[in-house]
Order: structure tokens, then C-alpha cells, then sequence
């Protein structure tokens, strides 16, 4: 049996479509429940429903073999895992963002309060750049913070831009840009080869027939 850990919220009802037409049969995910732990039909199958932010520490630990997971979460928790497929779907990007009349001289502040939901993201990407900041780490509504003077600039994903455009932040910086993800545990690619490849060639063939339909 595989064991995939499925990040609920945002990523959920793609990844279940994404599942299913790899022929992985998720009927009971779409009935209301609290239930954490699904098995498909066939009993061939576990599906565990992880908070987005726990998904690859049950992937590293092999509670669950696979997972699926926003980049972001991924480059944050920085566990060890392999990144096996590029599921398309969840995209936005990370980016600095502030006040637009901060462009041009936040980055020569030689104090700069950065507020982020993504810390490790966050100071990665300021010591790469040889920038001390000071990180803040908050849970969300991250736009709050320049607003009330928390910080002067965050690190957050951006998605439509609506949210910075209604709070009246712009892009200062991009980080990467960001969708979800497959991973594997390291030991079960090896022990479990032949489902987990079963598996992501289903899912590989369900990408390329969406590619071919966007071509087409
Ligand atoms: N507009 C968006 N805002 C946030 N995440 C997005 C957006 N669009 C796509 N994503 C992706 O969806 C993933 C899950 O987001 P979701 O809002 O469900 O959970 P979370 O914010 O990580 O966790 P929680 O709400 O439990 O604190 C993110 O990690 C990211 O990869
Ligand atoms: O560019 P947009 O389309 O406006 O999307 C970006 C917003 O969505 C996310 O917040 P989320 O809705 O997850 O709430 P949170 O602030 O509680 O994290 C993210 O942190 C931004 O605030």
C-alpha cells in the first residue's frame, strides 16, 4: 500500500482531480467530513489529509511515501525528500513587497524589519543577497504589517496581486515562482519502486494530456 499525504486547504480539490485522473479513486474525499485518513476501494491506497505546512515532515519521517505540496511549503520545511514532478497547478510567486515609495530606498536601509510566513525563505534569500534584516515571523494577513508599522516590508506569496493592490503594497522583489509539487520519501522509491512509479507515470500522462489540451 502507499501512503499519499495531501495538503488540505487551497492544493485539495486540484490535487484530488489530479489523483483521479491518474485513476486514483478519491470519491470519499469529495463528501463533507472531518475524517483524516481515506482508503481507496481497491485498499491499494491510504490518503492522509495534512495541515499544508506538515506535509513534508510525514513524507521525511515515511508515514507517507508521497506527497503533495506548494513549493513554498517545500523550500520553508526544507526536509529531505525528493521533488519528483512539477504538478502545475497552485501557482503564484513569492515576492518582496512594501510601500511603492519604499522601491528604491529599503534596500539601503541598514535596518530592515521584514514580516513573513516563511522565515527560512526569508533569511535564505536576504543573506544570499548580503542584507541583514530583522525577520518577523507572522501566521497570516502578512500585508498588516507595513500597514501598522510592524515592518517595512514582507515576504509572501502573490497570487492575483489583489490583496497588495488592496492594501496598497507593490512587488519590490521576486523571489521564485511557486506551484505544487509531488515529492517522495527517499526510502519508499527504492522499497516501494514499482506502485510509486505506477503512480507517477499516471500522474506524468495526466500533465501531458492537459498540456496538449492547453496547446491545442
Ligand atoms: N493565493 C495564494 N495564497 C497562498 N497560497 C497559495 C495561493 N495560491 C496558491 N497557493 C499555494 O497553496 C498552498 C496552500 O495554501 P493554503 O492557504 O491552503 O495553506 P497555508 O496558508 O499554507 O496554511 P494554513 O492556511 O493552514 O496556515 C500554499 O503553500 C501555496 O503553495
Ligand atoms: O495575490 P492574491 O490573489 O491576493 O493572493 C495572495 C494572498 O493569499 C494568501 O493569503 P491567504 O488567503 O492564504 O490568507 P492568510 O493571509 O491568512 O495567509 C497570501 O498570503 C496573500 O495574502
Amino acid at each position: 500500500m502507499v501512503t499519499i499525504a495531501l495538503a488540505k486547504g487551497r492544493l485539495m480539490e486540484e490535487a484530488i482531480d489530479v489523483l483521479e485522473a491518474a485513476g486514483v479513486d478519491c470519491g470519499q474525499l469529495k463528501e463533507p467530513s472531518r475524517k483524516l485518513i481515506f482508503f481507496t476501494p481497491d485498499q491499494q491506497i491510504r490518503i492522509i489529509l495534512v495541515k499544508p505546512s506538515d506535509v513534508p515532515t510525514y513524507v521525511e519521517y515515511g508515514i507517507a511515501d508521497v506527497g503533495i505540496v506548494g513549493k513554498d511549503t517545500l523550500l520553508e520545511e526544507g526536509r529531505l525528500l525528493y521533488e519528483m514532478l512539477d504538478l502545475k497547478f497552485g501557482q503564484c510567486r513569492l515576492v518582496v513587497a512594501g510601500f511603492p515609495e519604499k522601491q528604491d530606498s529599503w534596500i539601503t536601509r541598514s535596518h530592515t524589519r521584514v514580516a513573513t510566513k516563511y522565515p527560512n525563505i526569508a533569511r535564505n534569500y536576504f543573506s544570499r543577497k548580503g542584507k541583514a534584516v530583522e525577520i518577523i515571523k507572522l501566521n497570516g494577513s502578512v500585508e498588516l504589517a507595513p500597514l501598522t508599522g510592524l515592518s517595512d516590508v514582507i515576504v509572501d506569496i502573490v497570487e492575483s496581486g489583489r490583496t497588495l493592490k488592496e492594501n496598497g503594497l507593490v512587488i519590490l522583489e521576486e523571489i521564485c515562482s511557486i506551484s505544487a509539487r509531488l515529492v517522495v520519501n527517499r526510502v519508499s522509491l527504492k522499497m516501494k519502486n514499482r506502485e510509486i512509479k505506477a503512480l507517477i507515470d499516471n500522474i506524468q500522462m495526466v500533465l501531458e494530456e492537459r498540456k496538449d489540451g492547453e496547446v491545442n
